[in-house]
């Protein structure tokens, strides 16, 4: 299936300049969906993934089906302030603002191979963070997957000792 058909550009949002890469056109199709999570299924299924860790929000509806489907187990990478448990925090920049994300301390055992999944690569801030908090946890990176990298935001040049996998390039 040709994913990108199915990704929706909108200009200018979320400030101009921007072109936004929309992915709810592919979500709210349940065959579309499961195609794509299918394609990043086949794409990793290689590598060997004790779990799966997912920035929020987009990161969840990827990350989550797809451990499913692997059978392991996902973390949730938030912004500052949701996680109920005790925290570290990163701060970030991204390609039209700036956050922090958290984890559970407890989110990760040392030594276990963590794969990140988000639905697109753009500068890739919120990836090095979110790689950044997994290995403060003593977590082992075995690659980042994603459904759309944005080649001309060179987000591969902040990440270059990561295997980095995704399916559709603009
Ligand atoms: O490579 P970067 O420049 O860091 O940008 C990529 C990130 O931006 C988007 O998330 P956003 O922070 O907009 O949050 P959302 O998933 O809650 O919409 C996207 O889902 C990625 O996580
Ligand atoms: N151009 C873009 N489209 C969708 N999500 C993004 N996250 C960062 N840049 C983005």
């Amino acid at each position: 299936m040709d994913l990108k058909s199915y990704i929706r550009v909108i200009e200018d949002f979320p400030q101009p300049g921007v072109r936004f890469k929309d992915i709810t056109t592919i979500l709210k199709d349940g065959a579309v969906y499961r195609a794509a999570i299918e394609q990043l299924k086949q794409t990793i299924q290689h590598l060997q993934i004790d779990i799966i860790a997912g920035p929020e929000a987009r990161g969840f509806v990827i990350g989550a089906p797809l451990a499913l489907e692997l059978g392991v187990g996902f973390v949730p990478i938030r912004k500052k302030g949701k996680l109920p448990g005790e925290t570290i925090t990163a701060d970030y920049n991204l390609e039209y603002g700036a956050d922090v994300l958290a984890m559970h301390k407890d989110a990760i055992q040392p030594g276990q191979r963590v794969l990140i999944a988000d639905d697109l690569l753009a500068t890739g801030g919120t990836i090095a963070t979110s790689i950044d908090l997994v290995r403060q946890l003593g977590g082992e990176i075995v690659g980042a997957v994603f459904l759309i990298e944005l080649s001309y935001l060179h987000g591969r040049d902040k990440l270059d000792n990561v295997e980095l996998y995704s399916l559709v390039t603009y």
